[in-house]
């Protein structure tokens, strides 16, 4: 029998094994979900636009003067007091993106205010054309990587290289060291780029069980994966930890699972948003109502039904570009726990010893780094989340698909694993293919998963130097902080912070995972993915 996928090099099954790599499934075109060639998933061709038309000046107003308005604590009134404009003059996608990426900004600024109490009301005025555009480009109404990275980058020199050098951002809420940090991560995105063709190239060249251009296409893999890693260790060089951790992160948090908006945020005068629980029939709101607290800070205006919105906030994992690598490559991820960690089962010299773990090896273990007591099989009980795949929610919907078309395309890593422990023979018992050809392509194949694991170990790295070594700092200087007789304290403002226990005592991710074991289990499954000759 001359079966190409015959599971033995000597007995030949009685029937053939399934297509184990799909090769009859259909490869998608990057054109078809608005990916570029060069850019990825970058807006191109035309850039993303710098300002919106006229009609929207009051929106980009208060862009121009977000931080002077937050400082001065004027941003929310004057908010509450736009016009309420539509999105039906908003004519193509950059402005839509644009017109999200405004919204976004506004949007947060009013949330979270600045050292005020976190407004769980958000305005008509912001509220409902943020959800429109949100729906228009398959987002949610909430701050994510396409406002902070895909949608707010230009070039210095347009007609430069798309390199970190000649990069630049159109907005931030705190200045430098968090445009650093979006500048890397779209710098990321561009050195990632040419990997995308490269796995559609690999699809067809497994489809047509072609050697030579699957070690191509896999080379560029690599390649691509390498260089996202070097970018990416660039971070260090002008975003610091302190600045990240004490000032930019507080913005780019959502209010999916938040001490301060335990419903989430009510966007006022939309009717629905995804995920919002049922409304009321009679009062039109939904079951939860804004608190009397919330209702009384919230002007002067009588307040309109909405609904409820929970949703994590912006987080690289967000970024497509990564999941599609894991899919091309077959990288599969299971679900996370989700237990929580509190004050109460914090323990912060676990938390250090499972950190120096994670840098060192790629050993599960029984701690999390937050010191909460985590099962070998990374479940504390509670239910488990795929929190990777919950971030697809939070991609615009043609990046979203694209992945998901990817999915559904041929498998790289059951054609590798078939032609290194099953290769298909010939009718003389002889290998289809050339043999030091296909040994190539395994190392290739497993180059490519090793560069994934270098990613998420430097990675991890970055998480333990930018979030949980500054959560241990903020609560070391907080404990040592003098203690002082209230009763002898005046607090001059109106404007109170509320302590963050939970922020100082998580290592949390922006959006909303226990983060060291959700990223060892996630590089854990990478390392899951190299295929191993059997002997
Ligand atoms: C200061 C720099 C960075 C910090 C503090 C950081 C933080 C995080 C956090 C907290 C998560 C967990 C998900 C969440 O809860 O939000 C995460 C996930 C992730 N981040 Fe980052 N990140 C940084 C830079 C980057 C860069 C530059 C990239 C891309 C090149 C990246 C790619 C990812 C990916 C792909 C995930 C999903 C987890 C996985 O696939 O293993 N991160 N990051």
């Amino acid at each position: 029998m001359n079966c190409p996928f015959a599971s033995s090099r000597t007995t030949p099954p009685a029937t053939p094994p399934p297509s184990h790599f799909r090769n009859n499934a259909t490869i998608p075109t990057l054109k078809d979900y608005d990916v570029d060639p060069i850019y990825g998933f970058l807006p191109a061709n035309p850039m993303p636009i710098r300002r919106l038309p006229a009609a929207y000046e009051p929106w980009e107003n208060i862009l121009d003067n977000l931080n002077a308005l937050l400082l001065a604590g004027s941003l929310r009134k004057t908010v509450e007091n736009l016009p309420l404009l539509s999105t039906d003059l908003l004519a193509n996608d950059r402005e839509w993106q644009r017109a999200y990426l405004v919204l976004s900004f506004i949007g947060q600024a009013y949330v979270w205010g600045h050292s005020q109490q976190a407004s769980e009301v958000l305005p008509v005025t912001i509220a409902r054309p943020w959800n429109s555009c949100s729906e228009r480009l398959g987002l949610l109404p909430v701050i994510t990587y396409a406002s902070v990275t895909l949608y707010n980058y230009r070039l210095i020199d347009p007609s430069g290289p798309l390199k970190l050098d000649n990069m630049a951002v159109m907005h931030t809420f705190t200045g430098s060291d968090e445009a650093w940090f979006y500048l890397v991560s779209i710098a990321s995105e561009a050195e990632g780029a040419p990997a995308l063709s490269a796995i559609l190239s690999a699809m067809h060249a497994v489809k047509a069980q072609d050697l030579e251009a699957l070690n191509a296409s896999l080379t560029t893999i690599g390649n691509s994966i390498e260089a996202i890693t070097k970018v990416m260790l660039r971070m260090y060089e002008r975003n610091d930890p302190y600045v990240f951790y004490n000032r930019v992160r507080h913005f780019l948090t959502g209010w999916e699972d938040s001490n301060d908006l335990p419903n989430g945020v009510y966007y006022e005068g939309v009717d629905s948003v995804p995920g919002a629980p049922a409304k009321c029939p009679i009062s039109g709101f939904s079951a939860a109502k804004p608190s009397t607290e919330s209702l009384s800070q919230y002007g002067s205006k009588p307040l309109q039904s909405g609904a409820f919105g929970k949703y994590a906030g912006a987080s690289t994992g967000q970024s497509s570009m990564m999941h599609c690598l894991d899919v091309a490559l077959g990288i599969e991820h299971r679900p996370t726990r989700t237990g929580r960690c509190t004050a109460a089962n914090f323990n912060l010299e676990e938390a250090k010893a499972h950190l120096a773990a994670a840098s060192s090896s790629s050993a599960t273990s029984t701690k999390s780094p937050t010191g909460c007591p985590v099962s070998s099989s990374g479940s504390t009980g509670a239910s488990a989340v795929n929190h990777i795949l919950e971030m697809r929610k939070y991609m615009p919907g043609p990046h979203r698909a694209f992945i998901e078309a990817l999915e559904r395309g041929p498998s790289i890593r059951a054609f590798v694993e078939n032609l290194t422990n099953n290769p298909a023979l010939d009718a003389n018992g002889n290998s289809v293919h050339d043999p030091a050809l296909a040994a190539e392509t395994t190392r290739l194949y497993n180059r490519c998963v090793s560069e994934m694991r270098g990613f998420r170990d430097r990675h991890l790295q970055i998480v333990a130097a930018y979030i949980v070594t500054q959560a241990r700092k903020k609560r070391d200087a907080e404990a040592e902080a003098p203690q002082e007789d209230p009763a002898t304290i005046s607090i001059p403002s109106p404007v109170t912070e509320k302590p963050k226990m939970r922020e100082v005592l998580q290592a949390r991710g922006t959006g909303g995972t226990d983060l060291i074991p959700f990223l060892k289990q996630s590089r854990q499954e990478t390392i899951e993915a190299l295929v191993t000759p059997q002997v």
